[in-house]
């Protein structure tokens, strides 16, 4: 047993068709832990997107294989591959995907209702995410009548109110302001380390990287660097509104 949450091992991926086909993947390798907190950079064009949906089981690799909390998924059919994501991961993407004529706790619950949880049970659970995010002043309000700092603080709650074992978060910051950004990058530290998740934030943003416990930059579909220095992470951004 390793504190592997996801391992993905000589991973290839290959996308497109004919004369657009690209190596998005050229033979990766990477593990996430728990308790820590990966950045994954490198320029636009270079595979990030498509590293984090294949090991989030939204892509399956062309070959090489990817395991998450110990399940192999090789072999997994659709509906495998599905379970293993309502299980174990959590996504965050830069442009929230928030319903916009859903509450903030409608919203959060239907990461529960796609689990089977329903009822005042799953709207509790719902509100406690949001609390857990800074938001319980928030928990009736629209999307439209949020910050967009308070609508990716909604979309991260979403994605921890079912308990995955992995965060995977694509330009979470890439639409907010500073300070706004580096809110959502304490949530997501706080996650990894006092929640003991693995997190993975794919972001071009160097303000983020003194949250990262680890650095892995990738370039043309190869991780290419990795790197566990890092400067201090600031200290005393507010986590409530
Ligand atoms: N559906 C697709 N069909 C063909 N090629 C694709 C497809 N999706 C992505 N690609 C190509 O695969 C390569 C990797 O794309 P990917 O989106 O993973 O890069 P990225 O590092 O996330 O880029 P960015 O920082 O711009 O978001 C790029 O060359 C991209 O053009």
């Amino acid at each position: 047993m390793n504190d592997y949450v996801v391992e993905a091992k000589s991973v290839e991926k290959t996308l497109g068709r004919g004369a657009g086909e690209v190596h998005a993947l050229r033979g990766v390798d990477l593990a996430l832990r728990r308790g820590e907190l990966t950045l994954l950079m490198g320029p636009s064009g270079s595979g990030k997107t498509t590293l984090l949906l294949v090991l989030g089981c939204m892509l399956t690799p062309s070959s090489g294989s990817v395991t998450v909390c110990g399940t192999p998924t090789a072999d997994a059919d659709k509906e495998a591959l599905a379970r293993i994501r309502r299980e174990h991961v959590g996504f965050v993407f830069q442009s929230y995907h928030l319903f916009p004529t859903l509450t903030a706790t409608q919203n959060v619950q239907l990461a529960l209702d796609i689990r089977g949880e329903h009822g005042g049970r799953a709207a509790q659970k719902s509100r406690d995410a949001l609390a857990m995010v800074g938001l319980e002043q928030k928990v009736d309000s629209l999307p439209g009548g949020l910050s967009g700092g308070e609508q990716q603080r909604v979309a991260i709650a979403r994605a921890l109110v079912a308990n995955p074992s992995v965060v995977l978060a694509d330009e979470p910051t890439g639409a907010l302001d500073g300070k706004n950004g580096q809110s959502i990058m304490r949530i997501l530290a706080d996650t990894a380390h006092e929640r003991e998740r693995a997190v993975l934030v794919v972001t071009h943003d160097p303000r983020v990287v003194p949250y990262a416990d680890r650095i892995v930059e990738i370039e043309d579909g190869l991780i290419v660097q990795e790197r566990t220095d890092r400067p201090r992470m600031p200290t005393a951004v507010p986590f409530r509104a």
